[in-house]
């Protein structure tokens, strides 16, 4: 019997945002953090990833700093340029590929500022979309209690019912041929994505949640580096 080839895992990090809500000088995938920088302790980690095949890393076209990380030296990190939205800084990830990709092949897409993510809790996701062969993300159960609000007055209007509500995390892994069907086709009908789920979903497509962790937090505002340092250093 012949024997089976393992999975094949390209691994592309949105890093092209400009971090607005950060309000800092430089972008946040650059801001010291631990020993390094955000994106270098995210790279570190992705690195780690099993049936690693490469790592596209989406970036500003006014980016000046990644050519100067030392993390750059990898030979399977390559760098692209990313686009407008999250979504097309994906595609532009994907376009940088697809002379070398399979169509089954997956892709693991991985936001640049989710520098807590563990090679643990990275290589048990891996290991359940690569067994089950289905398409799936980390995310956590909400676990406030969740109010609506009148965006105006800040009145509250009611409370929803959280019961079966998660909050999506990255990392997202998908078939290439799938994930790049998806991220076209939510474009072409306008369709407003935050992340590469939604873009499966609104195909009819199944995405299976898999368990993430509140540790694997997306720096967003500036309180948040304080937290992503503390977690590091519980975690070290
Ligand atoms: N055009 C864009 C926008 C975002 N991202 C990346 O997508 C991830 C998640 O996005 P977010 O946290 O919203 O980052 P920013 O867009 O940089 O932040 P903000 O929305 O506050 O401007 C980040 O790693 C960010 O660099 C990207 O690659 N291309
Ligand atoms: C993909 C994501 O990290 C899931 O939480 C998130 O959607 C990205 O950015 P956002 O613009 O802050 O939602």
């Amino acid at each position: 019997m012949p024997a089976t080839q393992p999975p094949k895992i390209w691994i592309i990090v949105p890093a092209a945002g400009i971090g607005a809500r950060m309000e800092s000088a430089v972008p946040k995938q650059y801001l010291p953090l631990a020993a390094s920088t955000v994106l270098e302790q995210t790279l570190s980690v992705l690195l780690r990833a099993k049936y690693l095949a490469e790592i596209v890393v989406c970036l500003h076209p006014d980016d000046v700093q990644f050519d100067q990380l030392p993390s750059l030296k990898q030979s399977n990190i390559i760098k692209t340029l990313g686009g407008a939205e999250r979504s097309d800084s994906v595609l532009c990830g994907l376009a940088a590929i697809a002379e070398k990709v399979a169509s089954s092949d997956w892709v693991l897409v991985h936001d640049a500022a989710r520098p807590c993510l563990t090679a643990k809790l990275l290589n048990g996701f891996i290991d359940t979309v690569v067994a089950e062969q289905l398409g799936g993300i980390l995310a956590i159960p909400v676990a406030d209690t969740l109010k609506q609000v009148e965006p105006s007055t800040r009145q509250v209007i009611a409370t929803r019912d959280r019961a079966n509500l998660w909050q999506a995390q990255t990392p997202q892994m998908f078939q290439y041929s799938e994930l790049l069907l998806a991220l076209n086709s939510a474009i072409k009908h306008s369709q407003a994505i935050t992340d590469e789920a939604s873009a499966i979903e609104l195909l009819g497509k199944t995405v299976r949640i898999i368990p993430g962790s509140t540790d694997n937090i997306k720096i967003t505002r500036p309180e948040d580096l304080r937290l992503a340092n503390l977690i590091l250093q519980a975690n070290q």
